[in-house]
């Protein structure tokens, strides 16, 4: 078997191409929407994603505002541009670059973003109102594993899911999506802790690899015909992506995102969603 490509770039272009007409309705009733991002740190792979990010709402006519502090910013000048970007009307929503450098209390950040511009759905209150079935911004990553999954009618309703990570980002939030009413997935959570991982990745209808852990899912871990979506973002001694699963994965599974191409693209595609739809929310 030949896995069927989930191809998350080109999911992506055709959700920025929506926005874009809605970008321009927002214009047209006074509010161009911009998107902030601070980044600290000189880390390759985050310059990449918040170059990206920016490149992205440029094309759909997104006003950019990129911050940047060094590695030896302190938690005290961190927190001046969190509240510069809360006060600032030009950004209708930002993120905060993840990972921060060790030393940083990164919940300490993310609390003093204003819960109504947080462009990750990562802000406390964001992440209580998914817990409470509330209206929110969503975990990018999560969202865009979901739409990808429903563009390729992929079962989710009543499927077992192995989600393996526990991240803020992905794995963390995901099975809290996946298990609303309207998903009705079963989500099994593991991760590097977790005591015979291929047993419990063979009982699965899908598998989302999202512990950072060079191709952890192996081929004869997958049950054939299963979707696999790969999170991992670890780099080789070149800087190439190297995913959590193992290219031999495709000859098994009945769908799958490459990396990459899959899951990185879908990620800045939601966070264009949320901006949109704060920007659209503050017009009422
Ligand atoms: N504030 C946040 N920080 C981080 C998040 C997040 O959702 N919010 N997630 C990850 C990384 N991430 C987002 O920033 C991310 C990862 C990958 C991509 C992406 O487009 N990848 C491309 C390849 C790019 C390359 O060549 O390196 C792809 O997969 O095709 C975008 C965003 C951690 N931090």
């Amino acid at each position: 078997m030949t896995a069927q490509i989930l191809d998350g770039k080109a999911t992506a272009a055709a959700i920025k191409s929506d926005l874009t007409t809605r970008v321009e309705a927002l214009k047209a009733r006074g509010l161009t929407p911009g998107l902030g991002t601070l980044l600290v740190g000189e880390d390759v792979g985050s310059q990449k994603y918040v170059a990206g990010k920016h490149r992205d709402s440029q094309q759909i006519g997104v006003n950019s505002l990129q911050r940047e502090l060094p590695a030896t910013a302190t938690q005290e000048e961190i927190e001046a541009v969190v509240r510069e970007l809360n006060e600032d009307p030009s950004c209708t929503g930002y993120i905060v670059q993840l990972p921060l450098p060790r030393g940083i209390d990164t919940n300490r950040v993310l609390e003093l973003m204003d819960p109504d511009k947080d462009a990750d759905g990562l802000h406390p209150t964001n992440l209580g109102r998914l817990v409470l079935n509330q209206p929110g911004p969503l975990p990018c990553t999560p969202e865009g594993i979901l739409v990808l999954l429903r563009r390729y009618g992929v079962e989710v309703n009543g499927a077992h899911v192995v989600v393996v990570g526990r991240g803020v980002t992905a794995g963390r939030p995901l099975p809290l999506l996946l298990t609303r009413k309207s998903e009705n997935a079963t989500v099994t959570q593991c991760h590097t802790g977790t005591r015979d991982l291929p047993a419990l990745l063979r009982q699965a209808d899908i598998v989302v690899a999202a512990a950072g852990v060079p191709h952890l899912v192996k081929p004869e871990d997958v049950r054939p015909g299963a979707a696999v979506l790969d999170v991992g973002v670890s780099r080789d001694e070149n800087g190439k992506i190297v995913g959590d699963v193992h290219p031999g994965v495709r000859d098994v599974a009945g769908w799958i995102s490459p990396n990459p191409g899959g899951v990185g693209p879908m990620t800045r595609a939601q966070l264009l969603v949320n901006v949109v739809e704060a920007a659209e929310r503050s017009l009422g």
